[in-house]
């Protein structure tokens, strides 16, 4: 480039510019291209690799067994990588300045890094520290950098480029931009909505490359308001920290928790498109093995479950199935009535409980102790039933000598040796009623039947709720059938009763997950080898069938499953890192689940209080936090906002205004969208205003959102449109949703239908309305029958 200039050099607009430009293009083309055949060699030697597994070498079978399913995971594994990574590999380039500090060096940035056949770096991954003046130059503050450009691409071809050139000489402090690439941002945000996030690789703004790039340790908290890029920003974290931490985060894992399927579906495809397929994306309702949970409670009883004391009344719960009854224990066996006195029976409980291990395993010790209490029972009355008529017969002298010398010397003998004992235990134990008695003294839980029979039973609840600290109003509120179906507040019950019972699932469980991780495996193998085949034209159909048939080969020869596979299906697995999204949502109980997870408290947490829509989630992040990292956490905030251009934020920041007067909104950077507006129209005719929006906005995508009392209605004037979290949700042109489904998503057009509806629908009702302001990226109209609430008065 000829001229230097602060801002960005668009099109030149003169006949040499034009020629300068294309000239630009040309060379960049070559390079690119040459990227992109690098990109095929590595993908045809993964798949070199897939075909024909490691080199034959030495050691056993077994070893070259081991080996070569390893090398197996990893081809397969590396080819996922390669196939993501095909859309936009190359998005950048940095030329550093050649005189005083600067090296002179040019660098091109992309998904993933590739080097030439000599190992001469060809393409830097962004997550590099070479990358990263990429994203932190500002003209106020270019380091070395002398140029950035933007490269956009179309399938392989350079369609674009975008310069800027860093001239400091010159510049006011007031010019000084803070958006990083402002030409290739605006461009990226005025897209269309697609239903799926993408990655914003190309354009990550400084203060979000803070938080992708901050340390891997302790617990770094993300705040920030709508269309911050939280979300966005914490996914590129997670391939950073997986980048960076490889050795260790493989190994363990990264878990991302978002708040409902459809928005991890949303965001499922931004980590593959990173170059990352390992992590974990579970909702709440997920993290416990075994269980869906999708259900939500209603909020006051959410609120409950959410409280810290339900942990006191779980373990409140278990205590209660632990007993030792008042008046000792009769149990019918034999033919006879074996009794143990009620001391002994709460001594035998006061043992186990002792012991520091789960009820489950405590439950090992009570059984053995009350059996041994009953077989010696028996063995008295045996010595009893004997001995009486014997005494009698000697009272009567009717007895020869040495009989009574024997009666004498067995006197001083105990009743059973060890071998007897062990032999009456083991027939007591076979006995049915023997068994049930013990049975209902301790019982063995799994943590469902725990909680059913406990939410099943309002004396229980009130009895064990007072010892809890649970006001009797709270209590009842826990009441249901045993029948009920699992919801999304019970998952952290179950798990905290899984830690006070010690379920001992994983034998069983783990047999039925390994013959559906198998299947999956097959099935994500055969999808990979088909995507590459895609994105290189490499294979042909005969080659995808000799892949599956390797893919079964693999499996039979038992591979390792993947490190996302084993950790889901272990309730006690130990990730990594973890990343929570919508965190604001999560109640107290739920973080204690979370937290359960990670026991290095390497967190990143991703949210926004004044999003706040759960009345069991956080009023503040030290209400949440401080009982697991008291003090010790750290805050950084995004205050740009990417989404929501300016007009209809100040809409949205007069109800946040008025629901929460202490949080700030975020500066919208786009401010070139037609106005919001308010229309009166009865729900019939939401239809004709729908069809409206839609011509709007061409290709892109339409949510009404509506308040849950009108949510009926809405659905039924609007027959074709999808409708709640659900995966078409996100494919369909128009989609109804609450203010709950449309958390942490977006579109192009949003018609927001019952405003007062949704400020009364709930006690975070302001909350709520707020979030559904927020989530257009171009048009928003609210429609209203009968007056506009205050808090939009704006719109009137
Ligand atoms: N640096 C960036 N470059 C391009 N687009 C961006 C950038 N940062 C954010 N965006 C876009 O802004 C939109 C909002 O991002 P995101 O959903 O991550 O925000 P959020 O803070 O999680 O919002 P909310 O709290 O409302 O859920 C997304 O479309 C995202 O792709």
């Amino acid at each position: 480039m000829g001229h230097r200039q602060s801002s960005v050099v668009k099109s030149a607009g003169t006949t040499d510019g034009d020629a300068a430009r294309r000239e630009a293009v040309r060379a960049e083309q070559e390079y690119v291209t040459r990227l992109y055949g690098r990109l095929d060699a590595e993908r045809a030697k993964a798949e070199a690799a897939l075909r024909e597994g490691p080199a034959a070498g030495g050691g056993s079978a077994f070893q070259a067994r081991v080996e070569s399913a390893v090398a197996t995971d990893e081809a397969a594994r590396r080819l996922a990588r390669l196939a993501g990574v095909e859309d936009a590999l190359c998005f950048g380039r940095i030329d550093h300045r050649a005189d005083g500090d600067g090296t002179g060096d040019t660098f091109y940035i992309g998904r993933i890094g590739l080097r030439d056949e000599d190992h001469e770096p060809l393409l830097i991954d962004w997550r590099a520290a070479a990358a990263r003046p990429f994203y932190t130059a500002t003209s106020g503050a270019p380091g070395t950098l002398a140029r950035r450009r933007h490269l956009h691409l179309r399938h392989r071809e350079v369609v674009r480029l975008d310069d800027e050139v860093f001239d400091l000489d010159g510049l006011a402090e007031s010019e000084r931009r803070t958006l990083v690439g402002e030409a290739a941002l605006l461009a990226t945000l005025r897209k269309g909505r697609t239903g799926r996030m993408s990655d914003v690789v190309a354009t990550i703004q400084q203060e979000q490359d803070e938080v992708i790039r901050a340390g891997l340790q302790g617990v770094l908290v993300v705040q920030g308001g709508p269309g911050t890029g939280k979300t966005v920003a914490a996914l590129h974290r997670a391939a950073f920290l997986l980048y960076t931490h490889r050795d260790v985060l493989e190994r363990r894992g990264v878990l991302v928790v978002g708040p409902n399927a459809t928005f991890l579906r949303y965001i499922e495809q931004v980590l593959p498109g990173l170059g990352e397929t390992d992590v974990v994306l579970a909702t709440v309702g997920e993290l416990f093995p075994g269980t869906r949970a999708t259900a939500a409670d209603a909020p006051d009883v959410a609120v409950v479950k959410g409280d810290p004391r339900m942990a006191d009344l779980v373990a409140e719960a278990v205590r209660d199935r632990q007993r030792a009854p008042e008046d000792g224990l009769e149990v019918e066996a034999d033919g006879m009535t074996l009794k143990v006195s009620a001391a002994d029976c709460a001594r035998a409980r006061d043992r186990a409980r002792a012991l520091r291990v789960p009820h489950n395993v405590q439950r090992r010790r009570f059984v053995h102790d009350l059996l041994e209490a009953l077989a010696l029972n028996r063995a008295e009355q045996y010595d009893q039933m004997v001995d009486e008529p014997l005494e009698q017969m000697a009272r009567e002298g009717g007895l020869p000598k040495w009989l009574r010398e024997l009666m004498e010397e067995a006197e001083d003998e105990p009743l059973l040796d060890e071998a007897d004992l062990r032999l009456a235990k083991e027939a007591l134990w076979l006995d049915p009623s023997v068994r049930s008695a013990i049975d209902a003294l301790w019982p063995e839980l799994t943590p469902q039947r725990l909680l059913s029979e406990l939410f099943a039973d309002p004396d229980g609840l009130a009895r064990l709720g007072a010892r809890a600290g649970l006001r009797p109003d709270e209590a009842a509120l826990l009441h249901r059938p045993s029948s009920a179906e699992w919801t999304v507040s019970d998952v952290p019950l179950l798990d905290e009763a899984a830690e006070w019972l010690g379920v001992d699932d994983t034998a069983d469980r783990a047999r039925a997950r390994a013959a559906d991780a198998a299947r999956a495996q097959e099935e994500q193998y055969a999808r990979e080898v088909l995507q590459t085949q895609n994105a290189s034209g490499l294979l042909n159909a005969a080659d995808v069938i000799d892949a599956a048939g390797l893919a079964g080969r693999h499996h039979d020869d038992g591979p390792p499953r993947t490190t996302a596979q084993r950790a889901m299906a272990d309730r006690e697995w130990a990730y990594g890192h973890v990343i929570v999204d919508e965190a604001q949502e999560l109640s107290a109980m739920a973080w204690r689940t979370i937290m359960r997870r990670v026991p290095t408290r390497s967190l990143t947490v991703v949210g926004d209080i004044a999003q706040t829509g759960n009345a069991a989630g956080a009023a503040s992040w030290g209400q949440m936090l401080d009982p697991y990292v008291p003090g010790r956490w750290r805050e950084q905030r995004l205050m740009v906002n990417y989404r929501t251009p300016a007009s209809i934020m100040r809409v949205a920041a007069e109800v946040l205004a008025a629901v929460d007067p202490g949080q700030t909104p975020p500066e919208s950077v786009r401010d070139d969208e037609a106005p919001p507006r308010a229309v009166e129209l009865p729900v019939p005719e939401l239809p004709g205003l729908v069809e409206g929006e839609l011509d709007a906005i061409g290709e892109g995508r339409l949510a009404v959102i509506v308040s849950d009392a009108r949510h009926a209605d809405v659905r039924a004037v609007l027959p074709g449109a999808a409708a709640g979290a659900t995966p078409e949700a996100l494919d369909s042109p128009v989609v109804v949703l609450t203010t709950e489904e449309a958390k942490g998503l977006e579109f192009d057009a949003v018609v927001l239908v019952d405003p007062a509806g949704i400020l009364a629908g709930s006690p975070k009702g302001g909350q709520d309305l707020y979030v559904a302001l927020t989530r257009a990226t171009r048009r928003l109209t609210v429609v209203h029958a009968g007056d506009l609430p205050p808090v939009l008065s704006s719109l009137a």
